[in-house]
């Protein structure tokens, strides 16, 4: 089962690969350690690829695309129907993720991995595991099968694009209702309330954002996900774009792919794939923080802390595909400086 073998294929990192660039970046002309995170990228790049001077040839944001069946509790300002009309919006070349992808160099590929319409446009890949999920405030969201089976839609993506000479992830999602299941599988997998996950997603009134709450609190009372097995909560409480892009953050590690978190739903599904291997972390970058609270305590307990902070809350993979540039500079810093071998200064050490 691709499941498995993605999962029993997840190894560390190349340890004498980032010892190296560690070298490199000591070398290169400025104060040890100067350029902050931007080496911590780097050095993280060359565990993952084995490249000592690693190269970001090619750069996509895939988008995991399905509708939420709890939508009918009013948890999301916006009818259930966006989904699939911005599902075919992002084959036009309209949408915020577009313009940052555009901008960042980077290609998008949209996934159905569970959109409640039928698709049928050129430009969405049809993965569809079934017609949204059902509605979790009145039994599971899907069986743990479905659960798994989109998680492989994430894994065979991800094996694609690495096919075609992919070598730089950002994840994104579109799915009415999904910081409403983000929130849920979130809660019950770092063990916060429910209160302090949820947040306004794409707009709520402060009386339907204590709809969103009893929402959440029920679901997770009826379903009793548990907090011990992330794929029950995934099936229970989660939705398929959330397993979509679980499963592509454990293909990536699989594939000794980077890739980045976008915003609290992709972060509540790193947070999945983490619980499931922990291993997988060590191929997981951050991006920004987004303004859904939920996603700052999803860092917390992952130990990440997001390179941007922006308060944006759009998804799609935009805080992603807007921090490929920050790794392109990381990139460019790393391979056009001088080292103190051309410089005509001495190696600067700390002060003991
Ligand atoms: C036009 C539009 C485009 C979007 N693109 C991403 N989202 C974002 O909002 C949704 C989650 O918010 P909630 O849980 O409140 O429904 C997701 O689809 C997410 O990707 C959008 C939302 C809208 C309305
Ligand atoms: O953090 C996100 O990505 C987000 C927040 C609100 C709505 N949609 C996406």
């Amino acid at each position: 089962m691709l499941f498995d073998t993605t999962i029993n294929s997840i190894k560390g990192l190349d340890n004498e690969a980032m010892e190296k660039a560690q070298e490199r970046l000591d070398n290169l002309t400025k104060p040890l350690g100067s350029l902050g995170r931007l080496e911590w990228i780097i050095k993280k790049l060359a565990g993952i690829t084995g490249e000592v001077i690693p190269s970001l040839r090619k750069k996509t944001v895939v988008i995991m695309c399905a509708d939420n069946g709890v939508v009918e509790e009013g948890v999301s300002s916006c009818p259930k129907s966006v989904t699939s009309t911005v599902t075919r919006n992002f084959t036009r070349g309209i949408t915020g993720i577009n313009v940052f992808t555009k901008h960042a160099g980077a290609d998008i590929v949209v996934v159905d991995v569970g959109v409640d319409d039928e698709i049928n446009c050129d430009g969405v890949i049809n993965r569809k595991v079934k017609m949204g999920t059902d509605n979790m405030a009145k039994g599971p969201a899907m069986s743990r099968k479905e659960a798994i089976k989109a998680m492989e839609v994430g894994m065979e993506i991800v094996e694609e694009l690495k096919l075609k000479g992919v070598n730089l992830l950002g994840t994104g999602e579109m799915g009415i209702g999904n910081t409403t299941t983000s929130a849920a599988v979130s809660a019950v997998l770092t063990g916060n309330p429910v209160e302090i996950m949820v947040g306004k997603g794409s707009g709520l009134t402060n009386e339907a954002l204590l709809n969103k709450i009893s929402v959440i609190k029920h679901a997770i009372e009826l379903n009793k996900p548990d907090p011990k097995d992330p794929i029950d909560v995934l099936a229970k409480v989660g939705g398929l774009d959330i397993a979509g892009l679980t499963g592509c953050f454990l293909g990536a590690a699989a594939n000794r792919i980077p890739i980045l978190i976008d915003g609290f739903i992709s972060a509540a599904a790193a947070l999945v794939a983490i619980n499931i291997k922990p291993e997988a972390k060590d191929y997981i970058f951050p991006s920004h923080g987004s303004a859904e609270p939920g996603s700052k305590k999803i860092m917390e307990n992952i130990g990440m802390e997001p390179m941007l902070n922006l308060e944006m809350r759009l998804g799609e993979g935009t805080g992603a595909a807007l921090a490929f540039h920050i790794f392109d500079m990381a990139v460019t810093a790393y391979t056009k400086m001088g080292t103190f071998n051309d410089a005509t200064i001495e190696k600067y050490h700390p002060l003991e």
